[in-house]
């Protein structure tokens, strides 16, 4: 199987800082990948990367085989990558409906389409689907977004992120600040997008989380990737003796 994602050789200087040194990454349809590392590993660079926020100084990204430059996150979005930062881009007045399609609403057809009609139908429709195919589950999508809790926010971002990211997810720290029941439902949600084989980007610092729903873990350490760990054969001692670099300094 080709991977999804194919990342050759990245690297990024901030003058004299080192973000990230000669990283490769790749990611499989369908798998959970976990970014892990200390603060100021290279993380956030490599995730800026792919979602065209800033660009490398050197190094390759393949998309389904085809070298891509994305120098912009528009760029990237429109060959299907998207990314939900923690913040996650929510407009809060706006319900759930209205968020999935925020930027991307769809106008009416026929004549009232001239005045910028959407299709309010057609958006509601959708969205229902999208967010019954992740099983995500709400009181009605006429909620504005404003009222749900912070595991219900999350979700309504991994699922817009689910429904345009048709080639892969990045996400944020995406069950930071969550109740125990919360990042279930989250880590469930995130298992439901990879069953549709979109492949995902999970970067956390809450390793138990990261050993929960990975099929791979990526562990960086002072913008270089040190070990690239199979989830079912790790273990929390090791993938922190990476991070930490006393595993390094071992071997
Ligand atoms: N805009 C910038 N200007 C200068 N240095 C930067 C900039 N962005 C990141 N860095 C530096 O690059 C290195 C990698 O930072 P990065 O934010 O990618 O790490 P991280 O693994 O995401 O950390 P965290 O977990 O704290 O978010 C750090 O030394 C950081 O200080």
């Amino acid at each position: 199987m080709e991977p999804t994602l194919k990342v050759r050789g990245v690297s990024k200087n901030y003058g004299k800082i080192v973000a990230l040194d000669n990283v490769d990454f790749e990611i499989y349809p369908g798998e959970v990948v976990g970014l892990v590392g200390d603060n100021g590993a290279g993380k956030s660079t490599l995730i800026k990367i792919l979602s065209g926020a800033i660009q490398p100084d050197s190094g390759t990204i393949e998309l389904d085989g085809r070298t891509v430059a994305f120098h912009s996150p528009a760029d990237s979005r429109q060959l299907g990558v998207e990314t939900v930062y923690q913040d996650l881009a929510l407009a809060p007045h706006l319900n759930i409906e209205e968020n999935i399609f925020l930027g991307r609403e769809r106008l009416r057809s026929g004549w009232t389409r001239i005045f910028g009609a959407v299709d309010k139908t057609f958006m509601a429709q959708e969205a229902q689907r999208y967010l019954d195919s992740l099983h995500v589950h709400v009181p009605s999508l006429k909620v504005p977004v404003a009222e749900l809790s912070g595991g219900q926010r999350q979700a309504v971002a991994v699922a817009r992120a689910a429904a345009w990211g048709k080639k892969l997810v990045i996400l944020d720290e995406p069950t930071n600040h969550l109740g125990v029941e919360e990042v279930d439902m989250v880590l469930k949600l995130i298992r439901n997008v990879s069953a549709q084989g979109i492949p995902v980007i999970f970067i956390s610092h809450t390793l138990p989380h990261v050993l929960e729903v990975t099929d791979r873990i990526e562990v960086m350490r002072l913008g270089k990737k040190v070990a690239s760990l199979k989830t079912a054969e790790a273990n929390l001692n090791e993938v922190v003796s990476w991070i930490t670099g006393s595993k390094e300094e071992a071997s």
